[in-house]
């Protein structure tokens, strides 16, 4: 019986897809990171082109502010003609500054004198304007000093800049103060610029400051730098202008900056710089600084899921396809290995299943060669090897051992008579009762056609008479059911019994058997004579 071969398909599939699916997707993965990486590494590149550009540029503005702070320092009438010649000699078209001031310093006790005599001599609507709190200017009022714009000169329209006092702004006020004590130029934080007393829309910027001391002179001790300040040259930067032109590409491609100032002021430069007051600069930034002017900017570079996709060679497509093109690959191997492997299990079965047959033929022959098939008996050959082994150890145990010899009285009649079958159900039921009369050990054979032997082992002449008498009684009470008949055949046998001597061997024991045979035969039958 052939077992069923059995191969668990859906939870292959199942298994391939996901091993396909996990080796693309690891696949993937990997190579993303490396394309990551290799983004990382160009943001970096460019960052740091960035940050020497933008260094170089705020220098170069200094430098400008540097030159105008010469003719304000080496003038003593400074008229607004005079001082927009000169700033726009030095700034010119194109350049990034918004505005560039001349800040005087005005002391509280000629603070409305100085409004009077600018009124007189140059502007005669000349006010000065500080910011409140909120960063809305209101009318200057009870401040020890002053620092109100003069002139400027702009490249906006912004001409009302004039007398607002800029320092209102922290971050200015700051830098302002670090300009007058160490002597240098200092660049601010940023800030929102306030263009005129009531500007609505404030663009982000930062300022570089220069003090001004008579005569270009910069006083050695910090008391006599903050007594000899004349004022301050600032120049005022939009970052939206400033960055612009440096940033343009990177946010056009969907790079977005950041830029923060010492004082953690973080400007968002996008389609228009926003401040940002509460959220941070994204962590999946590169990050750079810049130390410049007495402050430390710090640039970072967040590229956005759009330009990662951009500049990445990887397509999910190829990665969906790989996975089903190892999907099919392994399903293929599968599907071979399968065929081979039921081949290989069914021929196994066949195999067993004829192995099995041999074994059991083998001991069905084993058995044929040793018995007779009507009783159930040994035949004569096997008989005759036992007894030559038994005769041989009787001999070394000095053990007594009997034979006899019977054969069934007129058999030839009862086969003639109710037939062959009959007959062989005489031959069987005689067998079966000498089984059934003699002992365990005993050894029992068909010798002939109608004629048996029983080897007592371990007997002695008087106990083999007994047991013989007994089956010859037993033989005598048994009846055999005619086939096709109620009539019932009666049988006898005649028996030569003996026991083995010395000079006995196997051939001379059977012979006195067969005589002692013979000699019931000779004296009427169904009888045992002992010889
Ligand atoms: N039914 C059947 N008959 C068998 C078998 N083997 C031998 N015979 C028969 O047994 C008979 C033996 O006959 P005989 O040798 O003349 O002996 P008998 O008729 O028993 O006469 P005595 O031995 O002198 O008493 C023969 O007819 C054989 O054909 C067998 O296996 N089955």
């Amino acid at each position: 019986m052939f077992r069923r071969f059995y191969f668990p398909f859906v939870l292959f599939h199942v298994v391939a897809f996901l091993f396909s699916a996990t080796l693309a997707v690891y696949t993937y993965s990997t190579l993303k990171g490396k394309d990551a990486l290799q983004v990382e590494r160009a943001l970096d590149r460019k960052l740091g082109q960035l940050l020497d550009e933008i260094s170089n540029e705020l220098q170069n503005q200094v430098d400008k502010l540097r030159s105008i702070s010469s003719y304000v320092a080496l003038t003593d009438e400074v008229t607004p003609s005079g001082f927009d010649d000169y700033a726009k000699e030095f700034s010119q078209a194109g350049d990034s500054w918004l505005l560039v001031e001349w800040q005087p310093i005005v002391k509280s006790v000629n603070r409305t004198e100085f409004e009077e005599s600018i009124r007189q001599r140059y502007l005669q609507d000349f006010r000065l304007w500080e910011p409140d709190s909120d960063g809305n200017p209101i009318a200057a009022q009870h401040r020890p000093e002053h620092v109100p714009v003069l002139f400027v000169s702009t490249q906006t329209d912004a001409n009302d800049t004039r007398g607002l006092d800029l320092a209102w702004s922290q971050e200015r006020m700051k830098s302002k103060y670090i300009a007058r004590d160490t002597g240098n130029a200092q660049l601010s934080g940023f800030f929102p610029i306030v263009l005129a007393p009531d500007t609505e829309a404030l663009p982000i910027g930062f300022a570089i400051t220069l003090p001004v001391y008579a005569n270009g002179v910069v006083p050695k001790t910090l008391s006599a730098r903050n007594a000899q300040i004349k004022g301050y040259i600032a120049g005022v930067f939009s970052i939206e202008d400033t960055m612009r032109r440096y940033f343009n590409l990177l946010t056009r491609r969907g790079v977005e900056i950041y830029l923060q100032d010492t004082e953690q002021n973080i400007i968002w430069v996008d389609s228009q710089s926003v401040r940002l007051t509460s959220s941070d600069v994204p962590r999946s930034s590169t990050t750079g600084a810049i130390s410049a002017i007495g402050q430390k900017w710090t640039i970072s570079l967040v590229p956005s899921e759009d330009y990662l996709t951009r500049n990445t060679s990887l397509n999910p497509l190829v990665f969906a396809s790989a996975i089903i093109v190892i999907w099919i690959v392994l399903a293929l191997l599968v599907t071979w290995i399968y065929r081979i492997n039921r081949q290989l299990f069914y021929a196994k079965d066949r195999l067993e299943d004829a192995l099995q047959k041999v074994k059991s033929s083998e001991k069905h022959y084993a058995r044929l060669s040793k018995h007779d098939s009507l009783t159930g008996l040994l035949n004569r050959r096997a008989f005759f090897d036992i007894l030559d082994k038994e005769i041989a150890r009787s001999r070394r145990f000095n053990d007594s051992l009997c034979l006899l010899v019977a054969d069934l009285d007129d058999f030839k009649r009862i086969n003639d008579t109710y037939g062959h079958i009959t007959g062989d159900l005489v031959l069987k039921q005689f067998a079966d009762t000498c089984v059934h009369c003699c002992r365990e050990q005993d050894v029992i054979c068909r010798y002939g056609g109608e004629e048996f032997a029983v080897l007592m082992l371990n007997t002695s002449i008087e106990e083999g008479e007994m047991i013989a008498r007994r089956l010859l009684q037993e033989v005598n009470n048994l009846q055999t059911e005619v086939v096709g008949s109620k009539h019932l055949v009666n049988v006898t046998f005649s028996g030569g019994l003996t026991v083995l001597k010395a000079e006995d061997d196997m051939e001379s024991l059977m012979a006195r058997g067969d005589h002692a045979l013979y000699e019931s035969k000779h004296l009427g039958r169904n009888r045992i004579t002992v010889e």
